[in-house]
């Protein structure tokens, strides 16, 4: 099983439990941002198959500097559609520090304006756009170096509770 660390970076074994909890710690000023864990697909430093993705605060939202590389092809040179949509999901997960409570992704929606292209330099931002109860209405988009948007995307997250992680467990234990 793997290996999860709280977001200071201190094992806590497959304890699930102590990972979720850890989120309820407020981020100190630091405006570089933890990974969501260390193999998660979009920002794990520790998972070979993923993105790296380094995540910064910029003002009430969050920038990032990215490119895709040949593990991430779709057509030649081009970056898959669903590793972009992977990427900017893992964006939208680090507005989460900010609004500073556990959601998940209930609808993603992606605008591919123009190819992205491998090892290619991009900047990522998102923001919160709203808040109705639960729902956190999110938004984001990728330019390129020249300031050309290439992506343009929106997401409804949804706010859960600790017990959401728990129960999606192999062996839940609520
Ligand atoms: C500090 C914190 C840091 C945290 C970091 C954590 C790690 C993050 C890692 C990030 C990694 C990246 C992220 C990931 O990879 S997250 C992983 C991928 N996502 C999931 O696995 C989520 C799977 N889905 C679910 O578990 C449930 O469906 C959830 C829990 C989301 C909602 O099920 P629940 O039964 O609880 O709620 P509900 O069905 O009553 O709906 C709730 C409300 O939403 C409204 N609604 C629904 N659909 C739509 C729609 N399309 N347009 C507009 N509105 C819509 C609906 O009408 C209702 O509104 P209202 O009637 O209340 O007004």
């Amino acid at each position: 099983m793997d290996e999860f660390r709280d977001t200071a970076g201190e094992p806590v074994g497959a304890d699930i439990d102590t990972w979720v909890r850890s989120f309820t710690r407020k981020e100190s000023d630091s405006s570089e941002l933890p990974p969501h864990h260390p193999n998660c697909l979009g920002c794990g430093p520790e998972n070979p198959n993923g993105h790296f993705l380094s995540v910064r605060r910029d003002g009430d939202g969050v920038i990032a500097h990215h490119h895709f590389d040949q593990r991430h092809v779709g057509a030649p040179g081009i970056a898959h559609g669903g590793a972009v949509a992977t990427v900017m999901d893992d964006l939208f997960g680090f507005l989460l520090y900010s609004v500073g409570e556990l959601a998940v992704t209930r609808r993603l929606e992606l605008d591919y304006l123009t190819p992205v292209l491998l090892d290619n330099p991009y900047i990522l931002r998102a923001a919160v756009r709203s808040r109705e109860g639960r729902k956190l209405h999110l938004t984001s988009t990728m330019e390129d170096a020249g300031g050309r948007s290439v992506i343009t995307a929106t997401a409804l997250f949804i706010v859960v509770e600790v017990e959401h992680f728990l129960k999606s467990q192999k062996n839940p234990r609520t």
